[in-house]
């Protein structure tokens, strides 16, 4: 088992390389991310992050050269074997790079791209998860059809909802649209369980679609056979659910035992059965198992 240290981090492929006060992505917030899991020394899902992360670089074009990505993820994932790191968080930042003065883009850029691991000696995606409890946050998501889905750098909104609370009392807060339309928790997606069926909410204005979301719609569900329904969640639908759930890519699926509302009402879910058959079924995932249907 490897020792948690401090986070590795590399800049275009240089490890402890320095990043440029003049970069887009602090300035502006001017690029992409995505936060990985390190899983026994891989990543396994990588091709959807990659997928993602091209997409969207094509949305807002950001010069993304793959290959020279793919290489710079297999060096590092060689030096985190050799120095015998296998769990952990793999995190990929994107910028369109270093120049410009003001909003205007340069003629000529080129992206940033810093890759960064957190060491731990957790295997969160195959563990059996704990039951969260959440808070609903104040601060609202804005709605923008353009930036939607993309897990882009302008994430002040769940910056300031996280910073609604700073003990354990809460594990996540759950974020609204300025509709009052359930769209996330502040860095998990959220799904609910209803009448035999999930439910998660359309991300077509706000939010970020996840890719262990995207697994459990592709894979996960399906292998359970459970049908998604994905549209609009309102706050009384989460209350009234049988179970809700929360997933992400670097923690799996996570049952939630209660949430709170802005009146201090606790609204408890005792059954967690259809989120750990979701787990289960990640975890047979993870290790190349079938669908088993
Ligand atoms: C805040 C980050 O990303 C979010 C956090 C997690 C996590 O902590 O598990 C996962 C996915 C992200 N939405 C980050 O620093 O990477």
């Amino acid at each position: 088992m490897s020792t948690p240290t401090s986070p590795l981090i590399w800049v275009n492929g240089e490890l402890d390389h320095q990043l440029s006060a003049l970069d887009r992505g602090l300035a502006y917030g001017d690029g992409l991310f995505e936060t990985c899991r390190l899983h026994n020394g891989r990543i396994p899902l990588w091709s959807r992050h990659l997928q993602r992360l091209l997409a969207s670089s094509a949305v807002f074009a950001i010069e993304l050269n793959t290959k020279q990505l793919e290489s710079w993820v297999d060096t590092a994932l060689a030096l985190l074997r050799e120095q015998n790191i296998r769990q952990g968080t793999f995190k990929l930042i994107l910028t369109r790079g270093v120049g410009g003065r003001g909003y205007q883009q340069p003629h000529r850029v080129a992206p940033t791209i810093v890759l960064m691991v957190q060491p731990d000696n957790l295997e969160l995606l195959t563990a059996r998860p704990t039951p969260a409890r959440l808070k609903v946050c104040r601060m609202r998501l804005g709605r923008n059809r353009v930036l939607a889905g993309h897990k882009h750098l302008n994430r002040l909104e769940n910056v300031l909802a996280r910073a609604e609370w700073q003990d354990n009392t809460f594990d996540e807060g759950l974020m609204l649209d300025d509709r009052a339309n359930v769209i996330e928790a502040t860095s998990h997606n959220v799904f609910i369980y209803r009448k035999g069926c999930w439910h998660t909410p359309v991300l077509d204005e706000s939010g970020v679609a996840g890719v262990m979301r995207q697994l459990v719609l592709d894979e996960l569900a399906p292998r359970c056979g459970v049908r998604v329904n994905v549209a609009p969640l309102s706050l009384d639908a989460v209350y009234s659910a049988e179970e809700v759930m929360l997933c992400n890519s670097n923690r799996g699926v996570r049952p939630v035992a209660a949430i709170e509302d802005d009146a201090g009402t606790l609204h408890q879910f005792s059954h967690h059965n259809n989120v750990l058959r979701l787990s289960a079924a990640l975890s047979d995932f993870l290790q190349g198992k079938g669908s088993g249907q």
